[in-house]
């Protein structure tokens, strides 16, 4: 069965409804640039009400440990999602803290899956997003999709998650093409930057279960 994860959730008024209609995990983005960023202690308050059966998950970009300390100890993450790190790096992050790591495999060609080989052994799942534009400020949560097709008969080397420019419409047809066991999404759950909306996460849900 698929599962999902609701990222960049940074109230208890649609933290909740997630939790409620089924989110496997949430996510609080730690990174400053973002519309979905939540303080130390806002993720404190957010981490208190989620439930033990739901992991949560800190989303980071490159982050130095003092960051990384701050969130872990404030919100008692279970996931490390990391983005635009080296391998090394990820596996620096994961022998510190001892904690699931994630790492972001940012996608537009094949050839960029390829990225996903060298984190075996450093990462314990890879999340497979699109790759948004060098201008771009932010390396996630822009509603941008990569081709799916890219996925077909690629062997995956660790566990893996699809992520980018999902939504309630397209989320069903996206499981089916890609065979994915956890998906992602964040902006295709809101009303505008950084604003979830219960109703979307209610029907990405529902669609992500039927
Ligand atoms: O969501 C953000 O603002 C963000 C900022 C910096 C790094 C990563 C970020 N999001 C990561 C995610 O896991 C998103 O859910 C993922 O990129 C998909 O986003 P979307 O295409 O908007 O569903």
């Amino acid at each position: 069965m698929t599962t999902a994860k609701i990222c960049g959730l940074s109230t208890p008024v649609t933290l909740d409804p997630a939790i409620r209609h089924g989110a496997s995990h949430v996510g609080f983005v730690f990174f400053p640039a973002s519309p979905r960023h939540v303080t130390f202690a806002k993720a404190a308050e957010l981490a208190a009400r989620v439930p033990g059966h739901v992991a949560k998950v800190g989303v980071f970009v490159d982050p130095e440990d003092d960051m990384l300390e701050q969130a872990v100890g404030s919100a008692a993450l279970d996931v490390l999602q990391l983005h635009k790190v080296t391998p090394p790096r990820a596996a620096a992050i994961r022998a510190k803290f001892g904690i699931e790591t994630w790492v972001a495999v940012a996608v537009r060609t094949r050839d960029d899956l390829e990225a996903a080989h060298g984190f075996v052994g450093v990462a314990d799942r890879i999340l497979y997003d699109a790759k948004t534009p060098d201008s771009a400020a932010l390396p996630g949560g822009m509603g941008l999709r990569f081709d799916w097709d890219l996925l077909e008969g690629f062997r995956h080397p660790l566990p893996w998650a699809l992520s980018g420019g999902l939504d309630p419409a397209n989320v069903a047809e996206a499981i089916r093409r890609t065979g994915a066991e956890l998906v992602d999404v964040s902006s295709g759950v809101e009303s505008e930057p950084g604003k979830k909306d219960e109703t979307k996460i209610a029907a990405f849900l529902r669609a992500v279960t039927a």
